[in-house]
C-alpha cells in the first residue's frame, strides 16, 4: 500500500481521531452478538495507547437516518471495548460540539474515548465539509481503520482527511494488502468462488475477476440465472430474468479468456425455503418445475472441493445455498472445509460468507476473513475505495 500508516506519524501525546467500523450486530436487548469488528480494531488502538496517544474513536452503528436514536447508541460497544482493552473507555455524549471538545481537552496520554454514533447527524453521510471540520477539531492526526466502511465517502471516512494529516490503521492496511496481493500477484492456480443471492450484486466482481483468475466457481442463488442462460429448466429457483443475457455473455467472455467456469452439475431442491421441508438432490437437467434449488449437490461439492484443493490462491464471496437452514448449508460447509484444508492463500469476503465460516468453525484456518461485506465486494470489483483514496501518500 502506497499510503501512510499509523506507524508513519509521531503520535506521542497527540490527539488521534481513529475512524473504526464498530457497526456490530446486536440483539433486541442491545447485547453485541458478534464482536469481531471490535477485536479487529484492537491492534491499532493498543498501538496508540502504548505510544501514549490520546485515542478518540469514531464510528457509525446501523442506519439511524441522521437523527439521535438511543437504539443506535454506541454505549454498549464502549463497554465491550473496555473489557477487551482492560482499561476504561470514556463514552462521549455526542460526536461533535463544545462538550465533546472539552472532554477531548481533558484526556491524558493513553486515554481512550469513543464518540457517539456519527450517523446521528445527516451531515455524516452527506460528507458535509463543516461537519468534517468539526470532527477534525477534536484531533491532530486522522487514522482510518474502518475497512468495512471504506467504500463510503462520508465525513468521518473521507471528508475529515482534508483537515488533518491522514493515514491507515493496521486493519485497513492488512485488508488492502492481503486482498490486493491476491488480486495483483496471485500464486496460481487462482480460483474465485462466488455465490449468494443475486447476480446483479456480483456483476462487477465477475467482470474484474475474469481478467485475473484461472477458475471461477459459481454457486448459490445466482447460479440459476447462469443455468437458465444455458437452456436448463430451473423450476422455481431464484432467477433474475433481466440478467439472463448478461449471464450468457459473461460465460462467453470467460471462454474467450480461458477461465474455467464451474457451475452446479447437481442441486438440492425443495418445495419451499423453510426449516423441516423434504428435499432431494437432482442433476441440473432434471430440476422439477415446481421445486426450488436451495444448495449445490454432492457431485458439485466434490468438484468444487477438488479445484479448491489444488489452487494456490482462493477468494470466496457468497454462500453456496440457503445456509441459514442447516439442511441446505452442506454446499457452503463443503467449500469452507475445502478452503480450510487447502494449503492455498484463502480469503473470505465479508458479509454472509464470513458469517458462515465463523458459524461453521473454520475461521482460524483461513488466511484472511474480511471485516467488510460491501467494501470487500467493491475492492474485488477493482474500484478504489474513497476511505483509502483520501489518505496521505507515502
Ligand atoms: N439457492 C438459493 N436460493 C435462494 N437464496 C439463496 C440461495 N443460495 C443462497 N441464497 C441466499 O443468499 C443470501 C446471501 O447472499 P448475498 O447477500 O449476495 O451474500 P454475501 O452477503 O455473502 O455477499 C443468503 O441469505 C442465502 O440464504
Ligand atoms: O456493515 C457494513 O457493511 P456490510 O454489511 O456490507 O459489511 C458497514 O458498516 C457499512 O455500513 P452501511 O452499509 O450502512 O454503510
Amino acid at each position: 500500500m502506497n499510503k501512510k500508516t499509523v506507524e508513519d506519524f509521531d503520535v506521542m501525546g497527540k490527539r488521534v481521531l481513529v475512524r473504526v467500523d464498530f457497526n456490530v450486530p446486536m440483539d433486541d436487548q442491545g447485547n453485541i452478538t458478534d464482536d469481531t469488528r471490535i477485536r479487529a480494531a484492537l491492534p491499532t488502538i493498543e498501538y496508540l495507547v502504548n505510544r501514549k496517544a490520546k485515542v478518540i474513536l469514531a464510528s457509525h452503528l446501523g442506519r439511524p437516518k441522521g437523527k439521535f436514536n438511543p437504539k443506535y447508541s454506541l454505549a454498549p460497544v464502549a463497554r465491550r471495548l473496555s473489557e477487551l482493552l482492560g482499561r476504561e473507555v470514556i463514552m462521549a455524549e455526542d460526536c461533535i460540539g463544545e462538550k465533546v471538545e472539552k472532554a477531548a481537552a481533558l484526556m491524558k496520554p493513553g486515554d481512550v474515548m469513543l464518540l457517539e454514533n456519527v450517523r446521528f447527524y445527516a451531515e455524516e453521510e452527506a460528507n458535509d465539509r463543516g461537519f468534517a471540520e468539526k470532527l477534525a477539531r477534536l484531533a491532530d492526526i486522522y487514522i482510518n481503520d474502518a475497512f468495512g466502511t471504506a467504500h463510503r465517502a462520508h465525513a468521518s471516512t473521507a471528508g475529515v482527511a482534508e483537515f488533518l494529516p491522514a493515514g491507515a490503521g493496521f486493519l485497513m492496511k492488512k485488508e488492502i494488502e492481503t486482498m490486493g496481493r491476491a488480486l495483483e500477484n496471485p500464486e496460481r492456480p487462482f480460483a474465485a468462488i462466488l455465490g449468494g443471492a443475486k447476480v446483479s450484486d456480483k456483476i462487477g466482481v465477475i467482470k474484474n475477476l475474469l481478467g485475473k483468475v484461472d477458475y471461477l466457481l459459481i454457486g448459490g442463488g445466482m447460479a440459476f440465472t447462469f443455468l437458465k442462460s444455458m437452456g436448463y429448466n430451473i423450476g422455481r429457483s431464484l432467477l433474475e430474468e433481466d440478467k439472463v443475457e448478461l449471464a450468457a455473455s459473461l460465460l462467453e467472455e470467460a471462454r474467450k479468456k480461458g477461465v474455467k467456469v464451474l457451475l452446479p452439475e447437481d442441486v438440492v431442491v425443495a418445495p419451499e425455503i423453510k426449516e423441516g421441508v423434504g428435499y432431494r438432490t437432482v442433476p441440473v437437467s432434471e430440476i422439477p418445475g415446481d421445486m426450488i434449488g436451495v444448495d449445490i449437490g454432492e457431485v458439485t461439492r466434490d468438484r468444487f472441493a477438488g479445484v479448491i484443493k489444488k489452487a494456490r490462491t482462493v477468494v470466496w464471496n457468497g454462500p453456496m445455498g440457503v445456509f441459514e437452514i442447516r439442511a441446505f448449508a452442506e454446499g457452503t460447509l463443503a467449500v469452507a472445509r475445502a478452503m480450510a484444508e487447502s494449503g492455498a492463500v484463502t480469503i473470505v469476503g465479508g458479509g454472509d460468507s464470513a458469517a458462515a465460516v465463523e458459524q461453521l468453525g473454520f475461521a482460524n484456518a483461513m488466511t484472511h476473513i474480511s471485516t467488510g461485506g460491501g467494501a470487500s465486494l467493491e475492492f474485488l470489483e477493482g474500484r478504489e475505495l474513497p476511505g483509502v483514496a483520501v489518505l496521505n501518500d507515502k
